[in-house]
């Protein structure tokens, strides 16, 4: 029998559409009300690394698996500094909390990071919404204890989830970015090891944080690079002095069409010849620096368990996801190729430059959480320095 928190035992909440479509549930995490996109994401395990990923920024993130918290949160599986996702829906959470690693249950988590959040929800009914209407803006009122849901808290949700700014056209990546350059060491984590760290690199990357998810320095520092990551809007000539020898553009929040910047910058390192790799926000940026267009999915993809094919080797690859955006297929000049797409929707998954060494892929290699199957893909970056440092 599982055993969760039940209604009547916690305060009220209401999570309000755009739309004006209203669930009620109960209050799980901090007080208060937040605003923000709401997504679903379909992984059945990972939460914690969601709600640390920073391209969750302003999003409020819906969990289709139906029991979240079973093992609670710990000091390790963060993706970074801080909790950005704006809120979290969720259906069930459990009242034990089970892991060797846990240290502190999810509600617990989630008040000490501020994240208003809603449970006992439909969250069925909440994402086939969403499949049917698009990803909206929401708004989720966590009651304090005792306080009643009325017409007017529903009313005011419901004008504070449309006032709430369109994901479309915000440049977020400045918003999350680091303030200032520093080196990565941290490696992989492995059972009974915990992270380890970098000791005698090979390779010189600097990495563009748009909003940088560890897992990837991690594995870059695991590959054998020296990572520098550095600021969103630093410009490249800045870069190219650190004589990288490759340069890495990350994930993000936001849009990636008004962060100019960066496409600035994506577009020289391309056409400098240096080994250039790109994941999600960074894969969609250098698509704009090669001239192609990116537009707003309906849904976006949100999870752990999408099939992307390999257009080179023919494999099929179970890949992690989290986008609301996307490369036109229709717009790539005749210098870039479509290395992967995906198999649900056919959009491009995955891209290469034609005569330069650049590639860069819509999903996350890094997992984090999710499937390891494309991985690969670090190493072809790496293949791509080691050639290049061969011919110099
Ligand atoms: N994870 C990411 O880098 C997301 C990229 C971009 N913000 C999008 O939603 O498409």
């Amino acid at each position: 029998m599982l055993l969760s928190l039940q209604q009547g035992n916690l305060p009220a909440a209401i999570l309000a559409l755009a739309d004006g479509t209203i669930f009620i549930g109960n209050a799980v995490g901090a007080s208060g009300s937040t605003t923000g996109e709401v997504v679903f994401n379909t992984s059945l395990t990972g939460y914690q690394e969601i709600l640390t990923d920073p391209s969750y920024c302003q999003q409020i993130v819906t969990l289709t698996y139906p029991h979240i918290g079973n093992y609670g949160t710990n000091d390790e599986d963060s993706e970074s500094s801080k909790a950005y996702a704006a809120g979290l829906v969720i259906k069930n959470l459990p009242l034990l909390a089970s892991n060797f690693r846990q240290n502190q249950s999810l509600s617990d988590y989630l008040v000490q990071h501020h994240i208003v959040a809603i449970a006992n929800v439909d969250t069925r009914k909440l994402t086939r919404h969403l499949r049917e209407h698009g990803a909206q803006n929401g708004c989720i009122v966590a009651l304090a204890a005792g306080e009643a849901v009325t017409e007017t808290v529903i009313k005011e949700a419901v004008q504070k989830a449309q006032a709430a700014p369109n994901m479309s056209g915000l440049d977020l990546a400045k918003v999350v970015t680091t303030d200032k350059s520093y080196e990565w060491t941290q490696t992989t984590w492995t059972l009974g090891e915990g992270y380890g760290s970098q000791t005698a690199p090979r390779f010189h990357v600097v990495a563009y944080d748009f909003g940088v998810k560890h897992n990837i320095l991690r594995i870059l520092a695991e590959k054998g690079c020296r990572v520098t990551v550095v600021p969103a809007q630093t410009p490249f000539e800045q870069v190219k002095a650190l004589q990288p020898d490759g340069v890495f553009f990350s994930n993000g929040p936001g849009d990636p069409e008004p962060c100019t910047y960066a496409v600035q910058a994506a577009r020289e390192s391309i056409d400098s010849g240096i080994p250039t790799f790109g994941i999600c926000l960074g894969h969609q940026i250098m698509a704009l620096a090669l001239g192609a267009k990116t537009f707003k999915m309906k849904f976006g993809h949100h999870g752990a368990n999408h099939p992307v094919k390999d257009h080179d080797s023919g494999r099929v690859s179970i890949t992690s996801q989290n986008h609301g955006f996307a490369v036109d297929a229709q717009s790539l000049p005749a210098t870039v190729r479509v290395t992967h797409s995906s198999l649900f929707d056919g959009t491009v998954q995955g891209l290469a430059h034609t005569e330069k060494p650049a590639l860069c892929f819509q999903g996350h290699p890094e997992a984090s959480p999710g499937p390891h199957d494309i991985a690969y893909l670090f190493d072809q970056f790496v293949a791509l320095m080691r050639r290049q440092t061969a011919a110099s």
